[in-house]
């Protein structure tokens, strides 16, 4: 938008409501999420910025008691995509300043407790990896929705290497066919459903296919139980994961791997009185988060956007 010589793009939002909600079945059985939720909204509000009138603008505390009331509302377990949408219907409907409504939710990976093999009522403990969500909702009913994982942790002692590389008067990073490979995948990965009729109606639905992905990924970066499956870089097996889900998960359009490569450095200790203090046969490493490679890629099905 133009406005006195100058372009401004503008939103303004409320950015980490922590929200926790149970749902109680009268069989004594409890559900429990809890989100952490981020709001921008896009909307008609320029005379706050040029004017100092906050006509138009819709408080970001509002917004914050919004997600408690929807919250509320919401009187059956939904996955934090479904909750997204909610909100994103509400801000783009219930305002007529706003034109779309931007809402990230990170869902803290609360799992119920097993006790014996049975699961519990009530208990929960704390997962590692979290489920991410961005819905994009546009007045006129358009959407945008990306489901995520972040912070999934996966290593394994063998079958990974790397060579031929090229090699010039910088590189003194030996070949090898046996290494470790470590790394915290965040994925992200788009629905091709374009308005808020064509979402399916099954009940968690996105939380299936967030397990449904999750699976695959874990699936694809280790291979078979017994003898897994060779890696010969980060690159090819990010490669083949995002390959699995776009063949596995048919409802995802698209999908973009970080694959940090989490270098275990082999311990090879030495001293002038005693050349071999500790020799490096494979099994004693200096584990390091930094520096790190940074491997990232996107697949998508030809006519998909990411
Ligand atoms: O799998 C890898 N990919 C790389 O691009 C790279 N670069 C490097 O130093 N080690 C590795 N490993």
């Amino acid at each position: 938008m133009a406005v006195d010589g100058v372009r401004l793009e503008q939103r303004h939002g409320k950015a980490r409501v922590r929200v926790g909600r149970v749902w109680r079945e009268p069989c004594g059985r409890h559900h429990f999420v809890e989100w952490n939720v981020s709001i921008s909204l896009l909307s008609d509000c320029l005379p706050a910025y040029t004017d100092g009138n906050n006509s138009d603008i819709v408080a970001t505390d509002t917004m914050k008691n919004t997600v408690y009331v929807k919250a509320k509302e919401c009187n059956q377990p939904l996955s934090s995509e479904e909750f997204a949408i909610v909100l994103g219907k509400h801000f783009t409907s219930f305002y007529q300043q706003v034109t779309a409504a931007i809402i990230n939710i990170i869902e803290k990976p609360w799992e119920r407790i097993c006790i014996d093999g049975q699961p519990h009522e009530h208990g929960f403990k704390l997962g590692s990896e979290k489920h991410t969500t961005e819905v994009i909702v546009k007045k006129s009913g358009a959407l945008q929705i990306v489901s995520g994982i972040e912070g999934l942790a996966v290593l394994k002692t063998t079958q990974s290497g790397f060579e031929g590389f090229i090699r010039d008067k910088y590189t003194i990073l030996p070949e090898t066919r046996e290494r470790m490979l470590a790394t915290e995948v965040t994925a992200f990965w788009r629905y091709p459903f374009e308005t808020l009729a064509s979402i399916p109606a099954k009940e968690l639905y996105f939380t299936e296919k967030y397990m449904d992905v999750k699976k695959v990924l874990i699936e694809t970066f280790f291979g078979p139980i017994k003898g897994g499956v060779y890696s010969p870089s980060v690159q090819s097996t990010l490669y083949y994961m995002a390959k699995a889900v776009l063949a596995r998960v048919p409802d995802v359009s698209s999908v973009k791997l970080k694959m940090p490569n989490l270098h275990f450095l082999p311990v090879n200790l030495s001293s002038k009185d005693n050349p071999v203090i500790v020799k490096f046969e494979d099994d004693v490493y200096l584990p390091t988060d930094e520096p790190h490679g940074s491997i990232e890629a996107t697949l998508s099905r030809i006519h998909s956007k990411m």
